[in-house]
C-alpha cells in the first residue's frame, strides 16, 4: 500500500530505533514514531514517507505499556535533551542493553554476553556540567534552554530535571539579571561546572565580544548570591559555526579552575578540559574499569585519551607505572597538577595525538601489560589501534560512549587475537539514549594457520583499515536511519567526493567507455550522514 503525509493508521510498536523512537511495521512499511513504547498500540498520523520508511506522530494512544511513566519535565516532549523520560528506569536499562547488544551483533558481528546495565538509584539532577544556549524569541525576549531535537530552536525552560538545584538557580538569576542590566545578544551559551563533592562552582560566559555590558555588576551579584562560585570566566567566541567554545579565555574573577573529589582523590577542572558529567556514575564506571584491568601492582598501564588523568590516577596505587596520553594541552597540565596534588609519583602524562604518542611509546620499547582507552565518539583510529596491537598488552579495557564505534573496534581487535571477555554498560546519562560501556578484551587463542592471499593494494579500498567504518557498518547505518539500501560502489563514489582515500582503482569502471550507475542525491546525503556519524568527515 502507498502511504502519504496525513494518512492515519492504527498499529503497535514492535521495537525501538537507536534514538528511542517506536518502530511500527504496517502494510510492508516501517514507521518511526515519537513517544510510542514497544507493545503500545496507537492511532498514528503519517508525517513523512521516504522510500522504505515512514515517520509518524501519535494522535491517540490506544494502550499504555506498564513501563510508561509521566515525564517529570514539563518540556520533555519538545526539548531534544531527554528522549526517554516516558520510560521507567527498568525499561531505560533494557533499551540501553539492547542497543549495545544490537551494535555488537550487527556492526561487530560478535556474539557476546552483555551484562545488565549498572543504573543510577536516583536518575535525576546528576549533571555537574551544563552548557545552555542563549537566544531571543520572536517577541525579542531572552530565552535559554536546550535545542529542540534536530534543530537549533531553543526550548526555553526555568529548570531542567538533570541539573542540580544550584545550577538551575544560577541559570534563572543570569536570565533575570542580564535582561535587567546586560545585553542578551552578546551571549551564545552559559556554561556552569558544579563540583558536587567540594561544592565549588565555575561560571563561564561564552560571548561574541570582550566588552560584556554590566560585567562588574553581574560579577558582584553572582559572587554575593552564590558563595560557592570560585571562578568566573569569559570565553570569547566570534566564529560563525556551531563550535561552542572560542580560543580566547579571560578569568573575570577568582581562579581559572575548580576542584572536585573522585574516588578519594582531588582533581582540578578547568573550563575546557573534559570531565565526566555524572560524578556518581563516574565512580561506578571507573571502579569497574579498574577491576577489569586486574592490576596487581606490577603493571605498566597506558591511559589513552586520559583527559585530566582521572582514570589513570585512580588506578595508580594498584599499578607500577601509569602513562597518560591526551591531545588537549590544558587537560594535560591539569593531569600533571592532579598527580602532584594527590602525591602520586608513578604517573606521567604526554600531550599529543593518541596514534602518534602510542607509536612513540612503541619505538621507545614501552610494552604495557594493560591499556585503558577512553576515546571520543568516533572511537579508535587506525594508527592508535595498530600501535596498541603491536604493544601487545595482556588486557585492553575499552571505555566508550558510543556502542557503534565500540563494536567496530572490538571486531577489529578480535581479528588481531583479542577476545571480548566482559561487556558492561553503565548508565551515565539517565533519561537520554546515550550509553557508556566498559569492555574487557584480553589475549585469546590466535589461529596459527596462515593463509597466503595474493592481491593488488590498488584494487582494494584500504580506507576501511585507516579510519572510520567498514562498508558493512556504513550500509547498516544508512539503512537504519534513512531506510535506503546503498552499494559499495555508491559508498566509494562519495568517499572519493569527500576526499577519503579509496584504493586507486577500487570500483572504478574497467574501461573509459563503460558506464557506471551514479549515486543518486538522496543516497549521497544519507552516506554523508553516515560518514559524519563515524567521524570520517
Ligand atoms: C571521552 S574523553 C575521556 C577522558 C577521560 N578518560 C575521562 O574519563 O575523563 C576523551 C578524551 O580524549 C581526548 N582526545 C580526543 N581526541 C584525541 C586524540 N586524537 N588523541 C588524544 N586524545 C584525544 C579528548 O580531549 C578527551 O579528553
Amino acid at each position: 500500500m502507498e502511504f502519504k503525509k496525513n494518512d492515519v493508521l492504527t498499529a503497535e510498536a514492535v521495537d525501538y530505533t537507536f534514538d528511542g523512537l517506536g518502530v511500527v511495521r504496517h502494510e510492508g512499511l516501517c514507521f518511526f514514531v515519537k513517544d510510542l513504547l514497544k507493545g503500545e498500540k496507537a492511532e498514528i498520523g503519517v508525517t513523512a514517507v521516504k522510500k522504505n520508511v515512514g515517520y509518524g506522530r501519535v494522535i491517540r494512544r490506544l494502550s499504555d505499556s506498564p513501563q510508561r511513566v509521566e515525564p517529570r519535565c514539563p518540556v520533555a516532549r519538545q526539548c531534544g535533551g531527554c528522549q526517554l523520560q516516558m520510560m521507567n528506569s527498568e525499561l531505560q536499562a533494557e533499551f540501553k542493553r539492547h542497543r549495545v547488544a544490537d551494535c555488537f551483533q550487527r556492526i561487530g558481528h560478535l556474539d557476546v554476553e552483555i551484562k545488565p546495565v549498572l543504573s543510577m538509584e536516583f536518575p535525576w539532577k546528576y549533571r555537574n556540567k551544563v552548557q545552555v544556549p542563549v537566544g531571543m524569541n520572536r517577541e525579542g525576549q531572552m530565552i535559554s534552554g536546550y535545542y529542540r531535537s534536530h534543530s537549533h530552536d531553543i526550548v526555553d525552560f526555568d529548570q531542567c530535571c538533570l541539573h542540580s538545584d544550584l545550577e538551575n538557580a544560577i541559570l534563572r538569576s543570569l536570565k533575570a539579571w542580564i535582561a535587567e542590566i546586560g545585553d542578551p545578544k552578546q551571549f551564545r551559551h552559559w556554561l556552569i561546572k558544579h563540583a558536587f563533592r567540594t561544592g565549588q562552582v565555575m561560571v563561564v560566559f561564552i560571548a561574541n565580544t570582550v566588552q560584556i555590558k554590566g560585567k562588574m555588576e553581574l560579577i558582584r551579584r553572582l559572587t554575593e548570591s552564590y558563595p560557592q562560585i570560585r571562578s568566573i570566566i569569559l570565553n570569547v567566541n566570534e566564529r560563525e559555526d556551531n563550535v561552542i567554545l572560542g580560543d580566547k579565555e579571560i578569568v573575570l574573577w577568582g581562579s581559572a579552575s575548580i576542584e572536585e573529589e573522585l574516588l578519594g582523590l582531588r582533581f582540578q577542572i578547568s573550563a575546557k578540559s573534559f570531565y565526566q558529567i555524572n560524578p556518581i556514575q563516574t565512580e561506578v564506571l571507573y571502579r569497574k574499569a579498574i577491576e577489569l584491568a586486574g592490576l596487581t601492582g606490577k603493571e605498566t598501564v597506558i591511559d589513552v585519551y586520559c583527559g585530566t588523568g582521572t582514570i589513570g590516577l585512580s588506578a595508580a596505587s594498584k599499578a607500577k607505572r601509569v602513562i597518560g596520553i591526551e591531545i588537549v594541552p590544558s587537560a594535560v597540565e591539569d593531569a600533571k597538577n592532579n598527580a602532584v596534588r594527590n602525591g602520586i609519583t608513578n604517573a606521567e602524562f604526554i600531550c599529543g595525538d593518541a596514534g602518534a604518542c602510542t607509536s612513540q611509546l612503541l619505538q621507545r620499547n614501552i610494552q604495557p601489560e594493560v591499556a585503558i582507552v577512553d576515546p571520543p565518539r568516533k572511537g579508535l583510529d587506525r594508527l592508535t589501534i595498530d600501535s596498541l596491537v603491536k604493544m601487545n598488552p595482556d588486557r585492553i579495557v575499552y571505555v566508550s560512549c558510543d556502542p557503534a564505534t565500540l563494536a567496530r573496534d572490538c571486531a577489529f581487535l578480535s581479528e588481531q587475537g583479542y577476545s571480548v571477555q566482559v561487556v558492561q554498560p553503565v548508565d551515565m546519562f539517565p533519561q537520554t539514549t546515550h550509553c557508556e560501556t566498559v569492555v574487557l578484551l584480553s589475549k585469546g587463542e590466535v589461529d596459527s594457520k596462515k593463509i597466503r592471499v595474493e592481491f593488488s593494494l590498488e584494487d582494494m579500498d584500504m580506507s576501511e583499515f585507516q579510519d572510520g567504518a567498514t562498508y558493512a557498518q556504513l550500509k547498516d547505518y544508512v539503512l537504519e536511519y534513512s531506510g535506503l539500501k546503498v552499494s559499495n560502489l555508491y559508498i566509494s563514489q562519495i568517499k572519493r567526493k569527500c576526499g577519503i582515500g579509496v584504493g586507486k582503482n577500487y570500483n572504478l569502471p574497467k574501461s573509459e567507455d563503460s558506464r557506471q550507475p551514479q549515486c543518486p542525491p538522496e543516497k549521497e546525503k544519507a552516506i554523508r550522514e553516515a560518514f559524519k556519524y563515524f567521524g570520517m568527515i
